[in-house]
């Protein structure tokens, strides 16, 4: 039996960390609070996944050695500005594992690396033992078992078939790919678009304005993937348009829900203030622009984002700039 150690314990970490028990695997889960600690070891997480019953085979602890002693799999499921200072507070907590699983969908601020990128870096983990795992996978349907799909993407076919074999539930099927610049861009920067059309809704737009966003949403992520070394194919599969649906058209979705604070008028700092849960597209919407600009690839959507963000550019202007642009081919 496969034993994984899953280090964050909020939506997607405990979501996740029930996947993998219903497909088998025995969890130990790593958490900061001890309240939420105390929780999962008697069968729930009110606080992240209120009303859902974990399984037995999950046990949670404070104490990170303990989490993944054993551990065949590691799965990281923290806020993706805080990897690099967990790594480093953990030690040498990954070297054992015969995969290093990220769930997180960010760019580091700073550096512009991706997550697999600061796992190497940092933990001192193999790229062929990075598996990224990335889809439609909103933490809320998952844990109530509703039906999706998802990439395990590593450069690795073993490592992949590994982690998907140790993720295969009932209700979440898993398909390898080794794509692994694709499939983390592709979730990183759905966020940014999710924010993008989170505005549009606030601002009262309908579904013409939000499958415009998408589709050219679409374009820019897969532009710039593509110049960083991913795959066409994998921005047309569950990690690109499908994780982009999801997230661009569900009130589940944090982005999507911070975007519409945004565009009902409200400042970024007051949206901060009312979200308990992390919105990865507000920061990484920078360090992609910034990815972009190094790169000197085009992203008009993130880079309205961007300056919504960081300077206090209103919705209004946002759409009245996008809009304003010269014309061009679609297809550029
Ligand atoms: N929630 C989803 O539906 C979902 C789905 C797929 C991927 N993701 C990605 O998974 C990653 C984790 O997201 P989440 O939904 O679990 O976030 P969350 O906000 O629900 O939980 C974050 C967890 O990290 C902990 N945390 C916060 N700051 C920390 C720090 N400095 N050090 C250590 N732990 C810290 C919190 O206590 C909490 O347990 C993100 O990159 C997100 O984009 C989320
Ligand atoms: O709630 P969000 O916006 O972080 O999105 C969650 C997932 O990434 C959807 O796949």
């Amino acid at each position: 039996m496969t034993s994984a150690a899953v280090l964050g314990a909020g939506s997607w970490g405990t979501a996740y960390a029930k996947v993998l028990a219903d497909a088998g695997t025995t969890v130990r889960m790593w958490g900061r609070s001890g309240a939420t600690v105390d929780e999962i070891n008697v069968g729930s997480n009110e606080g992240y996944l209120p009303g859902i019953r974990l399984p037995a085979a999950i046990s949670a602890t404070q104490d990170v050695d303990e989490a993944v002693a054993g551990a065949d799999v590691v799965v990281l499921a923290v806020p993706s500005q805080t990897l690099r200072s967990n790594l480093g507070a953990w030690g040498d907590v990954l070297t054992r594992a015969r995969a290093v699983v990220s769930l997180m969908k960010g760019v580091e601020l700073g550096t512009t690396k991706r997550m697999s990128e600061v796992i190497h870096e940092v933990g001192g983990v193999d790229p062929a033992r990075v598996v990224v795992v990335s889809g439609p996978n909103l933490a809320r349907e998952i844990a109530l078992e509703q039906p999706a799909a998802s990439v395990v993407a590593c450069t690795d076919l073993d490592t992949a078939e590994l982690v998907a074999r140790a993720c295969a539930a009932p209700y979440f099927r898993p398909y390898t790919n080794p794509d692994v610049v694709g499939t983390e861009l592709g979730g990183a920067v759905k966020n940014v678009i999710a924010l993008a059309v989170g505005m549009a809704e606030g601002l009262g737009l309908g579904d013409n304005t939000k499958a415009s966003i998408i589709t050219r949403g679409l374009a820019e992520t897969t532009r710039l993937g593509v110049r960083l070394g991913g795959d066409p194919a994998t921005f047309a599969g569950l990690a690109g348009v499908g994780d982009l649906i999801a997230t661009c058209m569900s009130p589940l979705s944090r982005n999507h829900m911070f975007g519409a604070n945004l565009g009902k008028g409200m400042t970024v700092e007051e949206v901060v203030a009312v979200t308990s849960q992390t919105a990865e597209g507000v920061k990484s919407c920078s360090s992609i622009y910034q990815l972009a600009r190094d790169h000197d690839v085009d992203v008009p959507i993130t880079e309205q984002v961007n300056f919504v963000v960081t300077e206090g550019r209103t919705p209004q202007e946002v759409v009245a700039s996008l809009l304003g642009r010269a014309r061009k081919v679609e297809t550029a």
